[in-house]
């Protein structure tokens, strides 16, 4: 689009009380944490050929040229960079360290097995993220880790969330930003369960364990998913929105609401009013479910935007850490990852270009004919040209540009890993 047509953008938010230039200066420095997941079908490197199993999550489709290596993923996420305009954090599962020859079993992961993220990641002057992985092992087979009533299952993941909240510290330390370390487990029952009580008091035990050393503020930052279900455990998860809220109240730790995380026809967005009353900080998940909790690539769609607006709204952008979480393996997957990244960028700046004090001037005088019209009107004033001189400002090409940068990527890379 042309200059021309940013400039009439500009005069036609103006005109609606909106600094163009300004939501562009803030959306810039919003940091978005891409989920390093998406290249390889959450399989992890652990060892040759792992792909990712029970859990309550699955990636469906077969598309050629998924990362084989830690070599390929990282060579897929510069790509992805190059292509998502803005500020970028990764998210690291503990299962793509590099862990050399010898088996590392996850109750022995350290610092060190990170080393060459760090360094990957210094370069690129961004910052990391964490998740503990407590899927894709046997010792979760059987439905229950953190919240096991085995001693020695529970001992184990135990260990292993110490151990990620040791390395989150570290990162963080290292690269001189807030190691955000998302805890998510799998545990749940397939069909009705009685002691719904036991495993929901083991779960808080072993949590107060595991959180019993305190690291610096600035070095990580401990978030707690929840989940309604998932495959395998629809009857019951022990990690329920219930539970972490409390959990999470009571213990100074972020919750981490995932979009794909509720039933369909529920507002997430609603939630944000309430939780960021009593919480200081937060992370959110960007996924987008289909009927079920499919991780889809996230889309420009009205629950992103709605969620965004909340945000945006509420003056609390800086208190919410927003990250990607969704894995598509039937399309090119780096394309899925740009179109999520992208999509969520658009959102943002879709909320920053809302007429937000003249809204609230309607509302406030009891006009909502006046909002209602004028939250009409903005659906079509032209954000394209915006979107578009923010893509150019930050030096990535705009939407139908990417698609051929995507497609070049295929032919010339993905292709030559079949
Ligand atoms: C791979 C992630 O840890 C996982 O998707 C988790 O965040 C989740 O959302 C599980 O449903
Ligand atoms: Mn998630």
């Amino acid at each position: 689009m042309s200059k021309d047509c940013f400039k009439g953008a500009v005069e036609a938010y103006a005109s609606v009380g909106v600094d163009v230039n300004a939501a562009l200066d803030k959306l810039a420095t919003i940091p978005i944490s891409l989920h390093c997941w998406q290249g390889d079908d959450v399989g992890g490197f652990e060892e040759a050929g792992a792909v990712l199993s029970g859990g309550g999550i699955q990636t469906t489709g077969n598309y050629p040229g998924k990362a084989r290596s830690i070599a390929e993923l990282r060579s897929d996420m510069d790509k992805v960079m190059e292509l998502v305009p803005g500020a970028k954090r990764v998210s690291l599962h503990a299962s793509y360290g590099e862990f050399g020859d010898k088996k590392v079993d996850r109750d022995a992961i350290e610092p060190r097995h990170f080393q060459g993220w760090v360094d990957w990641a210094r370069e690129r002057k961004i910052g990391l993220d964490f998740n503990g992985t407590y899927f894709s092992h046997p010792l979760a087979a059987a439905g229950y880790t953190l919240a096991s009533k085995d001693p020695a299952i529970r001992a184990f993941w135990l260990e292993h969330g110490k151990r990620s909240r040791q390395i989150s510290n570290w990162i963080g330390e290292q690269l001189g930003s807030t190691c955000v370390l998302d805890t998510w487990i799998p545990d749940g029952a397939k069909d009705t369960i009685v002691d719904k009580y036991g495993h929901r008091r083991i779960l808080e035990q072993t949590l107060d364990d595991m959180f019993a050393v305190e690291y610096p503020a600035e070095n990580m930052a401990d978030a707690l998913e929840t989940k309604l279900f998932g495959i395998g455990s629809e009857s019951f998860v022990v990690g329920s929105h219930e539970f972490y809220m409390g959990y999470a109240l009571k213990n100074k730790k972020m919750l981490c609401i995932d979009m794909g995380h509720f039933h369909s026809d529920e507002d997430v967005s609603d939630k944000v009013s309430s939780l960021l009353l009593y919480f200081d900080k937060m992370l959110f998940h960007v996924s987008r479910p289909v009927r079920w909790d499919s991780d889809h690539v996230p889309l420009f769609n009205d629950k992103v935007k709605a969620l965004m607006e909340e945000i945006v709204r509420m003056g609390r952008l800086d208190d919410v850490y927003i990250a990607l979480d969704f894995f598509d393996a039937s399309i090119n997957r780096i394309g899925a990852w740009v179109t999520g990244a992208r999509s969520t960028r658009k959102a943002l700046l879709w909320a920053l270009l809302e007429p937000r004090a003249a809204l609230l001037s309607y509302e406030d005088k009891g006009d909502y004919y006046g909002r209602l019209a004028l939250l009409e009107a903005r659906n079509v004033l032209p954000f394209g040209a915006v979107w578009d001189e923010f893509c150019s400002r930050q030096g990535v090409p705009g939407d139908l540009a990417v698609i051929s940068s995507v497609h070049a990527y295929e032919d010339t890379v993905l292709r030559g890993r079949m």
